[in-house]
C-alpha cells in the first residue's frame, strides 16, 4: 500500500448530541480509489462530510497529506485540498454549464485569464461539457450533472475528492461513465474517497473497499478481497 492521503484515527462525531460516527479507523493510500459501503444508516455519508469538514468531529483526528485537519472547517479544508461533491444533485440549475463551472473555482481567486485556460482544460477533460456550455444545468441528463458537478469541484484544485453516491438515480450506461471518469482522474494522480450504494459494481472498478456498519469501520481491504469476502458476499452484495 503507497503512502496514506488521508489518515482517520479514532474518529468520534455526529449531530448535536446525536453519535453517528463511534471510531473509526480508515486510511486511503495517495493515488487511489477508495469506495465505502454498508447498510442505510451505518454513517457512510456522515464519515465524508466529517472529512469535508461538515460535520464535526467530537473526538479522533483526521490527518490530510500528514497535516492534522481536524479543526479546520470546512472552507478552509476546501481551500487546502479537500473537495466533497454531495449525495444528490447539487448544482445550480438555472445557470448555464459555463456559469456553474465557474462558480466551481470561486475559492481560488483566479484572474479572469487564468480562469479561462482552466475552463479550457476542464472541458478539453470533459468535452461532453464543452458541447452543453450554455444548457442551463438542469437540464442535463443525470450523468452529465454527475460529471459537471465533479468538474466543479475540480476546478477548486482538491488532491482528495470525495463523492457521495456519485451513481445515485443514474441507468446503468451513464454510471459506467462516471465510474470510467473516476478511474481516469485517479489516473492522473487525484484520490477519491467515495459512498456508493451499486457495492458490486463499485467494487469491481475501484482499488481498496471499507464496510462500515453501525459507526465502525467492520473491514478494509482491497476491493478484490472485499468482492470475494464470503459476509460481505451474502450481506451487502447480494450474491
Ligand atoms: N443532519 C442530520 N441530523 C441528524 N441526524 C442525521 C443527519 N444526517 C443523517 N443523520 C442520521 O445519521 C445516521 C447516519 O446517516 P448517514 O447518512 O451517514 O448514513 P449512510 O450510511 O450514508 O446511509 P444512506 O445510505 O442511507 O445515506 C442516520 O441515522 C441518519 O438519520
Amino acid at each position: 500500500m503507497t503512502e496514506p492521503v488521508l489518515r482517520i484515527d479514532q474518529l468520534v462525531g455526529g449531530y448535536g448530541d446525536l453519535t453517528i460516527l463511534h471510531g473509526v479507523d480508515m486510511t486511503v493510500p495517495a493515488g487511489s480509489w477508495t469506495t465505502i459501503i454498508g447498510a442505510n444508516g451505518a454513517g457512510k455519508s456522515t464519515l465524508l462530510k466529517a472529512v469535508a469538514g461538515i460535520v464535526r468531529s467530537r473526538s479522533g483526528s483526521i490527518l490530510f497529506e500528514d497535516r492534522d485537519v481536524t479543526a479546520l472547517d470546512s472552507l478552509a479544508r476546501l481551500k487546502g485540498g479537500i473537495g466533497l461533491v454531495p449525495q444528490g444533485r447539487c448544482n445550480f440549475p438555472l445557470l448555464s454549464v459555463a456559469e456553474n463551472l465557474k462558480l466551481g473555482a470561486f475559492t481560488r481567486k483566479l484572474s479572469a485569464a487564468d480562469l479561462e485556460v482552466e475552463l479550457q482544460q476542464m472541458t478539453d477533460r470533459f468535452p461532453r461539457l464543452k458541447e452543453r456550455w450554455n444548457t442551463l444545468a438542469g437540464n442535463l441528463s443525470g450523468g452529465e450533472q454527475q460529471i459537471m458537478e465533479m468538474a466543479m469541484v475540480l476546478l477548486a484544485k482538491p488532491r482528495l475528492l470525495l463523492l457521495d453516491e456519485p451513481s445515485l438515480g443514474l441507468s446503468p450506461q451513464a454510471m459506467g461513465m462516471v465510474f470510467d471518469t473516476i478511474r481516469e482522474l485517479t489516473a492522473s494522480g487525484l484520490s477519491v474517497l467515495m459512498v456508493e450504494q451499486n457495492a458490486r459494481q463499485a467494487l469491481e472498478c475501484c482499488d481498496y473497499g471499507v464496510v462500515m456498519e453501525l459507526g465502525r469501520n467492520k473491514l478494509s481491504a482491497p476491493a478484490g478481497d472485499v468482492l470475494a469476502h464470503p459476509d460481505i458476499r451474502r450481506m451487502f452484495l447480494g450474491l
